[in-house]
């Protein structure tokens, strides 16, 4: 019973159909995955890869129009109140009532879902700790601050007790601290059980939070795995990042040297060149003995975002 997969996905796909000149779009294209109980599942891609309509299709907002999909052994299409009963969803925009309290918005969530009001009452307060706003609960929303709201949101996605929190791109417009608080958070919801899906652009939230991850781009799964095995697949242990001022010159260089064979490889973008090496310190000699002065030099360790330029050679911040 344990093995059956939370949810799982065969051949998904989601065609939104053609509207006024904008012909049928594929966002999602055929896509496979089966989700663990107790894991952090992430989606990771570049804006428009498809990752938000295949949460909300987890979620049965949005219904599927091709392959399979079950969600806590539901058909999220035909038994959407079941899923969404069991679900916790923090959308990528608040959608607080920010003229209510902190409590009174953690309290109408729970009338929402049908629960009793001293159940509500109870699991409300306990909420406010986990989420750190006790001495905000009589506050209006609209005096918190970006994380502080987050966090509330996340509070209020869990008045159900979801078996599963979907969190759609958690931290995105939230200052490092706040980014850290709320992973704090997340981290510990994880221990107590709660299966965590979320999507996110940003790879260093992947490596943290994520046990494993699909890369999307263009509707496709590129790419599936721990972050580890994913960086151990797809890039090399090292790079090394340089600046120079003719970089169109410099890169001319270093592609027709050494450095971009042997495994070693090059991608320029528009500010940078990342040479692919598995020893950084050795490829930087190899360009000094090229007789190129970068302005810059960084040797640092291989990343998602490696990952996901190799695979599509484009960086996944635009
Ligand atoms: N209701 C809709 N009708 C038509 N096209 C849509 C609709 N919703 C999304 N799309 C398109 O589907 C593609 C995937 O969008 P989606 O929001 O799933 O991407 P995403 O990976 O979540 O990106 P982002 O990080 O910007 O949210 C985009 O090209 C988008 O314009």
């Amino acid at each position: 019973m344990t093995d059956t997969p939370l949810v799982e996905a065969r051949g998904l796909t989601k065609v939104y159909p053609a509207r006024g000149s904008s012909a049928e779009f594929r966002a999602v294209d055929g896509i496979d995955f089966a989700l663990r109980r107790g894991e952090a599942f992430g989606f990771l891609g570049p804006n428009g890869a498809g990752k938000s309509t295949t949460m909300r299709m987890i979620s049965a907002t949005s219904p599927i129009t091709g392959g399979t999909l079950r969600v806590l052994g539901f058909d999220p299409v035909a038994q959407g109140p079941q899923v969404r009963a069991r679900l916790g969803v923090v959308p990528q925009d608040d959608c607080l009532d920010r003229e209510l309290t902190v409590r009174e918005n953690l309290y109408i969530y729970g009338r929402y879902f049908g629960l009793r009001r001293a159940v509500i009452r109870e699991r409300a307060e306990s909420l406010l700790d986990f989420a750190q706003l006790r001495d905000k609960a009589d506050e209006q929303v609209e005096v918190l601050s970006g994380g502080m709201r987050r966090r509330l949101t996340i509070a209020r996605s869990l008045i159900n007790e979801p078996e599963i929190l979907l969190l759609d791109e958690p931290t995105t417009g939230l200052d490092p601290q706040a980014r850290h608080v709320l992973w704090d958070r997340l981290f510990r919801l994880k221990q107590d059980g709660v299966t965590l899906i979320l999507t996110t652009h940003y790879m260093d939230e992947a490596e943290q939070l994520c046990d494993r991850l699909v890369v999307m781009d263009g509707g496709r799964i590129v790419a599936q795995g721990t972050p580890r095995e994913l960086i151990a697949a797809h890039t090399t242990r090292e790079v090394l990042e340089l600046r120079f001022t003719d970089q169109d010159t410099a890169a001319e260089k270093l592609r027709a040297s050494a450095l971009c064979g042997d495994g070693g490889r090059l991608e320029v973008l528009p500010d940078r060149v990342m040479v692919y090496a598995d020893d950084g310190e050795a490829a930087l000699a190899a360009v000094h003995a090229l007789r190129l002065s970068p302005l810059t030099a960084l040797v640092r360790r291989a990343s998602l975002e490696d990952v996901f330029l190799t695979l599509t050679g484009r960086s996944l911040i635009d």
